[in-house]
């Protein structure tokens, strides 16, 4: 899909990650915004935990304001789990090839999470590259499992 809108964020043990993926997808021509909201290297800000990047995040998503959006934390669990909090926000930790995929193209996520302490940062990067070129098919077999979700949060 070319013109995506994605949110990067991290909180303070993934911003190492947040800054190289940033600058990846600043690049990548299938990407047409990249919103980053923090922690930024300034040492207040890393006082804005995983819980805030993550609900943030959904929120921008929930609102219209970006399609997707790419957050890291330790472990890619914490940011997954409070971007989850934000109704109608499908958020997973993952990190490898086949569950990025599938993220898309079964369930619709619109939130990638990954934990700096967990994957490498070449891998993380190669994941990300391969998460831009997805799209989920709204005819497809798994639409009706999603929407089961949707249905069930109202939106
Ligand atoms: O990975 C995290 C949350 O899932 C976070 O970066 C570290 O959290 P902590 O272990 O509670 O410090």
């Amino acid at each position: 899909m070319s013109g995506l809108r994605i949110v990067i964020g991290s909180d303070e043990a993934g911003v190492d990650y947040k800054e190289t993926l940033r600058k990846d997808l600043e690049a990548d021509a299938r990407v047409a915004e990249v919103i980053d909201i923090g922690v930024h290297r300034a040492a207040e800000d890393f006082a804005r935990r995983y819980p805030y990047v993550g609900l943030t995040a959904g929120q921008m998503i929930s609102e219209g304001k970006a399609d997707r959006a790419l957050l890291f934390c330790g472990t890619g669990i914490g940011v997954a789990i409070a971007a989850n909090k934000v109704p109608g926000i499908r958020a997973t930790a993952a990190h490898d090839s086949f569950s990025v995929e599938r993220s898309i193209l079964s369930n619709n996520c619109q939130v990638l999470t990954m934990g700096q302490r967990v994957v490498g940062l070449e891998l993380a990067r190669r994941l990300a590259r391969e998460w831009i070129g997805y799209t989920f098919d709204p005819a497809s077999a798994s639409a009706a499992k999603v929407q089961v979700l949707s249905d069930y949060e109202g939106c």
